[in-house]
């Protein structure tokens, strides 16, 4: 997937200025940078929620997209187990079977009946993060995926995340280093608004 001189502007605040990088299409990509330089803006712009002045993203058309919002974003007035089967496109039965299985992964089997009011914040977080994997896709756009949630239950849901969608591209924005360096193959320092790329680190280069 390739961004190409991308340039958005909000009521006169450039947070894109000809901007462009291109991502391969698996492995994990890490957007690192402080807050309000502009990342979320770049997620938006690549799953098409948001408009952009001039420019172009080349690919991202082409891929199925499971955006995880940097809030939950769960609906508050169906059980955990109905936020993730609201989803999946198959029977009921099967889409009932495979909530099952995502919440099961995460840790949450047990929990499934609860709404979202009866859950802690990290549980929450997990009910998200399942209903991201139910969902599945060849790209997947994570801001600050694992907020709120200890260390080993953040470094489990990195290792699901590295096996479940181990062929997809995941673009995820962090501002843990910690965190970035621990599942990325390509971690981009960012600084802004306007968004540039300060540094690339590569975990293994050619
Ligand atoms: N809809 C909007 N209208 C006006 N300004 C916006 C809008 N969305 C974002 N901005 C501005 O654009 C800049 C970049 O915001 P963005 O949310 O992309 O940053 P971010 O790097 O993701 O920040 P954070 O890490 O805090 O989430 C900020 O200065 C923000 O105020």
């Amino acid at each position: 997937m390739k961004i190409q001189n991308l340039s958005k502007t909000y009521n006169g605040k450039t947070v894109l200025d000809q901007f462009s990088v291109e991502f391969p299409s698996a492995g994990t990509v890490c957007l690192f940078g402080p807050s309000g330089c502009g990342k979320t803006t770049l997620l938006n712009c690549i799953a098409g929620l948001e408009s952009f002045d001039a420019g172009a993203i080349e690919g991202a058309g082409d891929m199925k997209i499971s955006y995880l919002f940097q809030e939950n974003r769960l609906l508050p007035w169906v059980s955990a187990h109905e936020n993730v089967a609201a989803v999946l496109h198959g029977s009921a039965k099967n889409n009932a079977e495979q909530a099952e299985k995502w919440l099961a992964l995460v840790g949450l089997e047990g929990a499934g009946s609860k709404r979202p009011s009866e859950l802690s914040g990290g549980m929450r977080r997990r009910v998200a993060l399942a209903r991201s994997l139910a969902y599945g896709g060849s790209l997947y756009l994570m801001d600050e995926p694992f907020q709120g949630l200890d260390a080993q239950c953040r470094d489990e849901m990195i290792a699901l995340f590295q096996k479940q969608a181990a062929d997809a591209l995941k673009i995820i924005v962090t501002h843990d280093f910690q965190e970035a360096q621990m599942m990325a193959d390509v971690i981009y320092i960012l600084d802004g608004p306007p968004v540039k790329i300060m540094d690339k680190i590569e975990k293994n280069p050619a």
